[in-house]
């Protein structure tokens, strides 16, 4: 294929090259951020049991009709109900148990008052609090005098009340926050069915980079693209593993990328994508035929077994993996993209398994861009998240310049810049260019927190005009 290409066909390629990872049981943590495949009813009612909303005393409605302060009902105080009590006293006429917040009500009571409308046991004035069990068991007897009235139910949250035995708790397609995993985990689910975290591997390529921490030598830089990338990666939601840059040497990358290939759900490299000499990406990738990578599978193996219990740098978190059918690896496809930054990109599937492959290019700024638009998507696609796209909106642009912005014409232009939402009374935001556009301008990119998005069209942007901005919250 090769060629230029725009940026909505590219993400298309992508997209339709991608397909949900087939559902996995996880243990309920492990499951936050993914998908349900399926709903979930209730095993148990929430709540189980009808319990007391309050600390005081459960009572029988007729018994305390009337009370008050100076006419108190006095009730026999016929035991403790503490929270995970098994064994109820059951409350007759003039009878009272001490209750504890979540305590199941015991059979023959209506309602609990809270200890403050009562004198809490002590024939004195209106309780503040119930004496620690451990300081007075003897609180667990006696008389307690009610200053007030209470109707039946209250205090009292019914069984079911929340949620029903048998009903559906979450329904599929729901993702798992912090709410929907309390809530499996309230009515007992230890473990649920969803679409698993993508395992991506990120590799840079390049023998010009340097682990950070290593001091660099001539000609030498930080190898910072595969920090920006993992960390993005994890930021969609994928488990990612970090490998330490490849030098520019296209069979050790080949044979590093057939390694990583079975812990990989996609695998992004940075750099060696463009025209030069050394641009060993392209030049690994180039012609996979009859390669491992093209899809030939390695001796004895069938597609899906990749021989290995482990992946090579730990115990996959995630236990065995059902894998996806197989698509065809099809080769990695380079192409230019008719964007700035991001233009030189490969894409393709590699392997037995037709993993994607996203070969992305080299300077710090497109690679974290090229992610954005097309890897995140793809990561969120394979999760069977929706919609796959960041959230975009109109805002104002308000250059810090006095002259316009230019951008190249035919392409799309993506400007690092710091949104402001709508102030009081007004539709639209406004959003400042931060930096100018240039590719390797690490600093204004840490100072960003949205695209702007210029036009193939438009060469020249002028303060106050509305563009689409992508909000890289
Ligand atoms: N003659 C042409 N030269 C270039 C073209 C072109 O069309 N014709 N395109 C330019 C564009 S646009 C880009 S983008 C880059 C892409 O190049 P590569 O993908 O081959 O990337 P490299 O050459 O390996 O590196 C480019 C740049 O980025 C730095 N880099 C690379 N990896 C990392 C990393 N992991 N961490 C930090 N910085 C990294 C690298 O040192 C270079 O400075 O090609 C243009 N050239
Ligand atoms: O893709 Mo390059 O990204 O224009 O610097």
């Amino acid at each position: 294929m090769g060629g230029t290409w725009s940026v909505d066909d590219h993400l298309a390629d992508v997209l339709r090259s991608v397909r949900p990872l087939e559902p996995i049981e996880l243990h309920l943590l492990d499951a936050q951020g993914c998908v349900l495949v399926e709903d979930v009813l209730a095993p148990v009612s929430l709540p189980p049991f009808d319990n007391s909303s309050m600390d005081g005393y459960a009572v029988r409605v007729d018994d305390v009709a009337g009370a008050s302060e100076d006419g108190p009902a006095v009730l026999e105080v016929v035991g403790d109900v503490a929270a995970g009590s098994g064994s109820l006293p059951g409350i007759g006429p003039g009878q009272a148990a001490r209750v504890m917040t979540g305590a199941p009500l015991p059979p023959g009571a209506e309602a609990v008052v809270p200890v403050e409308w009562t004198d809490g046991g002590t024939g004195g004035g209106p309780a503040e609090t119930m004496a620690a069990h451990s300081a007075d068991p003897s609180g667990a007897g006696g008389q307690v005098r009610v200053h007030r009235p209470v109707e039946a139910g209250r205090y009292v949250r019914g069984k079911g009340g929340d949620l029903r035995a048998g009903a559906v708790a979450l329904e599929a397609g729901t993702v798992l926050g912090p709410a929907q995993i309390g809530l499996l985990a309230a009515v007992g689910c230890a473990t649920v069915r969803v679409r698993p975290r993508p395992r991506v591997v990120v590799l840079s390529t390049g023998s010009e980079l340097v682990r950070p921490g290593a001091p660099l030598g001539p000609g030498q830089i930080h190898d910072s693209n595969s920090y920006t990338l993992t960390a993005a990666a994890r930021a969609a939601g994928a488990i990612a593993y970090r490998v330490d840059a490849v030098g520019d040497d296209a069979a050790a990358l080949r044979t590093v990328i057939e390694d990583q290939l079975v812990r990989a759900d996609a695998i992004v490299t940075s750099g060696g994508v463009s025209v030069g000499a050394y641009d060993v990406v392209k030049e690994a990738l180039t012609d996979l035929e009859g390669t491992v990578l093209g899809g030939v599978l390695p001796e004895e193996q069938e597609p899906g077994d990749h021989g290995a219990d482990e992946a090579p740098d730990g115990p996959e978190p995630q236990g065995s993996r059902a894998r996806r059918p197989a698509p065809p690896a099809r080769g990695v496809d380079f192409r230019r993209l008719a964007m700035q930054p991001g233009k030189p990109q490969g894409f393709g599937l590699v392997g037995p398994d037709g993993v994607p492959l996203f070969a992305l290019p080299g300077n710090p700024v497109s690679s974290y861009v090229s992610f954005e638009l097309f890897v995140r998507p793809a990561l969120r696609a394979l999760m069977g998240l929706d919609p796959v796209g960041r959230r975009t909106v109109r805002a104002r642009v308000e250059p810090d310049g006095s002259g316009p912005l230019t951008s190249p014409e035919g392409k799309r232009q993506f400007l690092r810049g710091r949104y402001e939402p709508p102030a009081d009374g007004e539709e639209t935001g406004t959003v400042r260019p931060v930096g100018g556009p240039g590719s390797h301008l690490l600093g204004s990119l840490a100072q960003a927190d949205a695209l702007i998005v210029v036009p193939e069209r438009t060469t020249e942007v002028a303060r106050g005009d509305e563009l689409e901005t992508v909000l890289l919250d």
